[in-house]
């Protein structure tokens, strides 16, 4: 197969293409397609940091001496095209990828087919195809001298390491994030890089004995093997292994003859009774229009509409299974959207799962002042309210006014966010410290090591908080996840994941501790995605303490505190009302292809300054004059970069009068509002949005 990692990428009319990437491939300036491209960067984020000898493009047909580092490059190949909608379930427990099985023989067209397939899923976001190849047991500096001299059998079944395999493909079936080795076909091993990998909803996982191992066949959902003609094979393998693997004709067919074609007659093509399916391995469209089809219908099953499976169940039955597990959350994140006497009724039957001091212990002074605050407000255990101070009172109160002005109300989120910080720090483990005082004498303090803690912003709003962290910890690693509300839906989507390198690998993000920011928690819908991703990485729940300005006091802050009871949720002021909304929504067609990537360019501006149609109200929404939008879409650019307040005007001016070539098309979104709110604490921050 071609070496090299590759994305999809839809063409100018809208029809998917393959392009190869280089693994330091970044989104081209400008390109309407760069919110794929940064989902795509996103799966495989590592890429440019670890792929150091990965630099030269591989590309089909050249030949291997002007295309030396080929061979070395990542097999594992990523599409990822929307957003990925949520991958669990309400309890926060992850849905499995969907996981295919290609086996068959070398050069049958294993990954061809593989790609094929791929094609066939433009709407299913997050693909990955991981090869087999890249689990070849390492090899004894003895079997290393053979293998160059083409006297290793490459091609029996104990050639690989199945535990890591199956370890690898568990985890991602799992939702965690991996690391997949990079093999050398000219090296004869596996280089000293690795692709990190996380969140594919479809993994594809090829190689020759795929089907082989029975236990990796209990993981696989379906089991297809490529069948081809010997002399098919061979002549496609001579070719590509002098174009990629860096082989003569010669070389080639002593390996065939004394290991490929014994290998394959014995063991390889015995294992297509293990398989669901058998596809021809040239002339396969049908075939593979076939298993797109399967997989699409599957993954349909498997696909999380958590805010309707709840918005229908009556508050009396969720109350009923609340109160007979208190342990089992009942609700999704998007709980408390019924009316608010459905709410009530359903928190006033679940029992808190944890005691606010006993779970934690938090020290005084902080848990004493703020924990009676919270449960003041009815919030739940895991939650941690700043003491409502006059002085803090004050502070909230201008940015709840809509008449501040932008730069007040940056600085007095600024003073909230190192007050809640503050707080939030507190709850980090201090070890004691001996330090020598003036006179010599010894004094034991404490201290705090910074180098395992980190934070990551749920954009755009989460940033507000970072000058405030950043005061405390300058030196910390920052980190950013994208999730932005579906517009047809309301359900979060996930369109960018930038972790610190230490969360990207497990043994280091198992001992991290991490600041979750985000400027308020209403439906709670992006904090347990946030939460989820975290998660995925192997921090430990109780090491994520969630940082917020507002929250909910009737909203997801409950649902969180059941899926996840050990984060802690540190927050400055509580709003008490949550409601939902349609609103009437600007969006941008384009007239072409990349219409739904631009729709999401829209200008905050046109949902602020757009009227609530009160026929477009969901039931049960009262106009209130304080009321403010919560879910408007971060200000992306078409390249990725966040659009200044001037930008946006002109942005919006643009396309007010059409001159960016999109019309606008009257739609309508549905919206979560905190009441009464502080509006979209982002956009008023920076000053990009309306009050
Ligand atoms: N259906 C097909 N028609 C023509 N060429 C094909 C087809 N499938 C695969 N090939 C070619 O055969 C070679 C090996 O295919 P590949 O998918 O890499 O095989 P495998 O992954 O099984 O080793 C590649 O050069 C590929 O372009
Ligand atoms: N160092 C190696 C490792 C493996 N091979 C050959 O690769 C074949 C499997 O890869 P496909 O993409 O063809 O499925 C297998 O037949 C091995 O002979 C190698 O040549 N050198």
């Amino acid at each position: 197969m071609q070496a090299g990692k590759i994305v999809q990428r839809p063409s100018g009319n809208g029809t998917p293409i393959l392009q190869p990437v280089t693994p330091v491939d970044k989104p081209s300036e400008g390109s309407p397609h760069s919110i794929l491209a940064s989902a795509a960067a996103a799966v495989s984020l590592d890429h440019a940091q670890s792929s150091s000898s990965s630099t030269s493009a591989a590309s089909k047909g050249k030949p291997a001496t002007s295309n030396p580092t080929a061979s070395t490059r990542s097999k594992t190949i990523v599409l990822t095209d929307a957003g990925r909608a949520p991958w669990y379930n309400s309890v926060g427990e992850p849905v499995p990828a969907y996981v295919v099985g290609i086996a068959g023989g070398s050069a049958s067209g294993k990954t061809s087919v593989a790609r094929e397939i791929l094609k066939k899923l433009p709407n299913v976001p997050w693909v990955a195809i991981v090869s087999q190849d890249a689990y070849y047991k390492s090899l004894t500096p003895e079997q290393h001298k053979l293998a160059h001299q083409e006297q290793y059998d490459f091609d029996h079944p104990d050639a690989f390491d199945y535990d890591i395999l199956k370890q690898c493909i568990k985890d991602l079936r799992g939702g965690k994030s991996v690391e997949i080795p990079v093999y050398s076909f000219v090296q004869h091993q596996r280089t000293s890089e690795t692709n990190y990998l996380y969140g594919p909803a479809v993994l594809i996982v090829e190689g020759i004995f795929v089907l082989h191992d029975p236990e990796i066949r209990e993981l696989l959902d379906l089991k297809v093997y490529v069948q081809a003609d010997s002399d098919l094979m061979l002549a496609r393998r001579i070719k590509r292994d002098i174009v990629e693997r860096g082989r003569s004709v010669n070389s080639v067919l002593d390996q065939y003859l004394r290991y490929v074609k014994p290998a394959f007659d014995t063991f390889v093509s015995a294992t297509a009774r293990h398989a669901d399916m058998i596809v021809p391995g040239s002339h396969n469209e049908v075939a593979i229009e076939v298993i797109s089809q399967h997989m699409e219908k599957q993954l349909r099953n498997r696909s999380r509409k958590l805010r309707a499976e709840f918005y229908k169940t009556p508050a009396t039955q969720i109350a009923t299974s609340a109160a007979k597990d208190a342990h089992v959350a009942p609700m999704s994140p998007y709980e408390g959207l019924g009316s608010p006497n459905e709410r009530r009724t359903s928190f006033a039957n679940i029992k808190p799962s944890l005691k606010r001091d006993q779970s934690f212990g938090l020290s005084a002074p902080y848990s004493t002042s703020s924990t009676s605050a919270a449960d003041e407000a009815g919030l739940p255990p895991n939650v941690i309210l700043l003491a409502q101070t006059p002085q803090l009172q004050s502070l909230l109160t201008i940015l709840h006014d809509r008449s501040t002005p932008t730069s007040e109300f940056t600085f007095a989120c600024k003073r909230v966010g190192t007050l809640v910080v503050e707080l939030a720090t507190t709850l980090l483990p201090y070890k004691e410290k001996e330090v020598t005082i003036h006179g010599g004498r010894k004094h034991i303090g404490h201290e705090i090591n910074v180098s395992t803690l980190c934070s990551v912003s749920i954009l755009r709003s989460g940033a507000v908080l970072e000058p405030s962290l950043r005061r405390a910890f300058p030196a910390m690693s920052l980190g950013s996840l994208l999730i932005q509300s579906n517009e047809e839906d309301g359900e979060p989507h996930l369109y960018d994941v930038s972790l610190p390198s230490f969360i990207r690998r497990r043994e280091t993000a198992e001992k991290s501790w991490v600041f979750l920011l985000d400027a308020q928690i209403g439906t709670g819908a992006a904090a347990f995605m946030a939460i989820r991703v975290l998660l995925d990485h192997s921090v430990p729940e109780d090491q994520i303490i969630f940082v917020t300005l507002l929250a909910s006091s009737q909203g997801g802050i409950h649902a969180l505190n059941r899926a996840f009871p050990r984060v802690r949720i540190v927050v400055a002021g509580v709003d008490p009302g949550l409601q939902k909304l349609r609103i009437p929504w600007q969006t941008a067609t384009s007239s072409g292809a990349s219409a739904n990537k631009q729709d999401r360019d829209v200008s905050s501006e046109s949902l602020h300054n757009a009227a609530v149609d009160e026929d477009d109200l969901s039931p049960g929404f009262n106009r209130n004059d304080n009321l403010h939008m919560l879910a408007s879409p971060p200000l992306l650019s078409i390249d990725r970069r966040f659009v200044s307040n001037d930008e946006a005007k002109q942005r919006s001016q643009a396309q007010r009068q059409g001159s960016v070539g999109q019309s606008p098309a009257k739609g309508s979104r549905v919206v979560f509002a905190i009441t009464p709110g502080c509006g979209s604490i982002g956009d008023r921050f920076w000053g990009t949005g309306s009050r």
